[in-house]
């Protein structure tokens, strides 16, 4: 099986999910890990599991991913299956501000749109998008998160 799990990352966080991701399924499949500006059209040709992870800004992508799904050619991912994930900010940092809580419930977070993007081009959605939470804008990771990335990432390679 080959596999490539393609992220974005400002401050770190979702590049550290991503490592994990790679490294969860390396096991059980060929697995390229590439942040989304060192990808190339070649990268694509012969996949069988395509990820795809951006942290949440603005309950949207990054403009490097959102960039990167566009140019994906209509159809470019038939046959292939896929999954996206993100990460954001804690519940309870969310419920800290006034204004969020209704904003992120009207325009939600980042892996969801990557999702139905990746189905718009012809792939297979073989798991739900996930997040994974960050303390504050900067990170660390919450505890626990890299261990449920991994798990996630096994649950991946279990649909194969
Ligand atoms: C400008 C900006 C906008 C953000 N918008 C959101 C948001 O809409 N929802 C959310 O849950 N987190 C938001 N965050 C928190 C980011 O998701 C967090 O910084 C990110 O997960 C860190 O990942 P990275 O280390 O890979 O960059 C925002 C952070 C920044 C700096």
């Amino acid at each position: 099986m080959k596999a490539l799990v393609i992220y974005d990352s400002v401050f770190g966080n979702t590049e550290q999910i991503a490592q994990v991701i790679g490294n969860a399924m390396g096991s059980q499949a060929e697995v390229n890990i590439l942040r989304v500006g060192n990808v190339k059209p070649e990268h694509l040709t012969g996949l069988d599991v395509l990820i795809v992870g951006s942290p949440t800004r603005g309950f949207k992508p990054t403009k490097a991913i959102t960039n990167f799904l566009k140019r994906i050619p209509k159809n470019g991912l038939k046959g292939v299956k896929v999954a996206a994930f993100d990460t954001r900010f804690t519940m309870s940092a969310i419920e800290e501000s006034r204004v969020l809580p209704f904003f992120v419930r009207l325009f939600g977070y980042a892996a969801k749109p990557i999702s139905d993007r990746l189905k718009k081009k012809g792939g297979e959605l073989i798991i739900p998008p996930e997040g994974f939470f960050v303390e504050g804008v900067e990170g660390p990771l919450k505890e626990g998160e890299l261990e449920r990335a991994a798990d996630w990432a096994k649950q991946i390679i279990a649909t194969q």
